[in-house]
């Protein structure tokens, strides 16, 4: 595995997803088991998760799109293939889309994300074609577990349900990360966490998928998609506390992705500002510089080896701050336009971490001035500081007088800056804590 190619993987990296671009191609329509929080075949262009596209492409679309959004996006790295089913349940489209990428710029990452059920099959193929990154989702190593998360799956046109299913999708899963770590490809597991069903049990995937060489996992909330059996059930999300001592209590055994945005199977851009509902992203004949691409690609890479020579220093005492970003790795989005904040900790050294990802809906909506938020302002601000509550700072571009004072009577100061989300964590800290002496 090169350097490079972790490097400037938003979705492995987390220095990375500041700088460079991702494009999901939507090419995968079937699949072969039915997870029981999938819904895919709910599509709202105001959603942004998993399964979600709004338009299926033939691999063919796919390459012209690609090619086009090259052309807009210098720091676009990685192409891949999510969805909205299941890659290697159509696995004629999938690899054709990947050879057709491959043959506009050798350079471009290719990466897929797969429940695994057929994985074993495909390793030789994914190796050949020099796919460097394969995602799997795994959300049990027990069958009676994951008899809770799937109803049932079809393997070799033969339909199994309940614990039988469980246990061979599982099986499948485990042989295919072995085989994926033994031809030197670069796995990450993915894991749903729904509270009641697997919370405790996670540590022990990560502990298996570990030993069997995969390279980190991603801990996703549960979201209740619409029309999912989990949803029609009346499962809950877990709450943000909950999914920080999930995600603690792996990262003990092995490294722990906390910058995941859960994204939908078409998105393109940085992670957190999909732009696949931008038609003016993707205008016709436009060709892609290679050189030039190469050129900002390079020094976006030297830009993060320097940042990530930083020392750990003690975290019991640390700050949370939620940070107001359109991406860049900087402070650049006003309050109430954000839909998600990144929060950090930072400890007593002005030292830094991500600790996740907290999307909201936007509370200004354009109607009324950012201030008042207008209709059903008050309920969208009253879910975004519940979602904020253990943070005590704020920083964004800009913010109304009024939903910043509400902000600090529930206890969050707001702070408007602009600038390097690192600088700007370490100075605003900084100034918190001489106040508060
Ligand atoms: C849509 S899937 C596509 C790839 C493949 N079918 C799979 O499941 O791995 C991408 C990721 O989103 C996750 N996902 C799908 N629906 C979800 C939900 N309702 N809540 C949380 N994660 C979800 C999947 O488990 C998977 O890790
Ligand atoms: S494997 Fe992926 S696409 Fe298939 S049901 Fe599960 S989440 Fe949905």
């Amino acid at each position: 595995m090169s350097e490079s190619a972790l490097l400037k993987h938003p979705c492995y990296n987390e220095e990375a997803h500041h700088h460079f671009a991702r494009m999901h191609v939507a090419v995968a329509p079937k699949c072969n088991i039915r997870c029981n929080y999938c819904n895919p075949k709910f599509d709202c262009v105001n959603e942004s998760r998993p399964g979600v596209v709004s338009e299926v492409l033939s691999p063919e679309e796919a390459g012209n799109r690609v090619s086009r959004t090259m052309a807009q996006l210098p720091n676009l790295s990685v192409i891949g293939i999510a969805g909205p089913g299941d890659p290697l349940a159509n696995a004629e489209a999938t690899f054709r889309t990947f050879r057709i990428m491959a043959s506009l710029d050798p350079d471009l990452h290719l990466c897929l994300s797969t429940n695994g059920l057929m994985l074993p099959d495909y390793v030789e193929e994914i190796k050949e074609l020099g796919i460097r990154h394969v995602t799997v989702t795994m959300n049990a190593i027990d069958p009676k577990i994951g008899a809770r998360v799937y109803s049932h799956i079809v393997y070799q046109g033969q339909v199994y349900r309940d614990e039988a299913a469980a246990a061979l999708l599982i099986e499948r899963q485990l042989q295919g990360i072995e085989m994926l770590a033994k031809a030197g490809v670069l796995c990450k597991v993915n894991s749903v966490h729904i509270p009641e069903v697997n919370g405790e049990h996670l540590r022990e995937v990560t502990r298996k998928v570990k030993e069997l060489g995969a390279f980190s996992h991603n801990i996703m909330p549960l979201i209740l998609s619409p029309g999912s059996f989990f949803e029609k059930q009346g499962f809950r999300v877990p709450t943000n506390e909950e999914s920080i001592e999930v995600q603690r209590a792996s990262a003990e055994i092995m490294p722990v992705m906390r910058h995941c945005r859960q994204c939908r199977a078409d998105a393109v851009g940085m992670l957190g500002g999909d732009m696949s509902q931008t038609p003016e992203m993707l205008p016709a004949g436009q060709s892609f510089d290679k050189a030039a691409r190469d050129e900002i690609q390079e020094q976006l890479v030297s830009r993060m080896k320097q940042r990530s020579e930083e020392p750990v220093g003690d975290w019991s005492s640390a700050v949370r701050v939620a940070v107001a970003t359109r991406g860049s790795g900087e402070v650049n989005q006003h309050f109430g336009h954000a839909k998600e904040f990144l929060v950090y900790e930072v400890n007593d050294l002005g030292e830094s971490r991500l600790i996740g990802v907290r999307k909201v809906q936007a509370y200004c909506n354009g109607l009324a001035e950012c201030g008042e938020g207008g209709e059903g302002g008050a309920r969208v601000f009253g879910e975004t500081v519940q979602m904020l509550k253990d943070c005590e700072l704020l920083l964004c571009s800009g913010i109304g007088k009024a939903p910043a004072s509400k902000l600090q009577y529930a206890g969050i100061m707001p702070i408007v800056c602009k600038g390097e989300i690192e600088q700007q964590l370490k100075k605003n800290v900084k100034y918190l804590t001489y106040f508060a002496q």
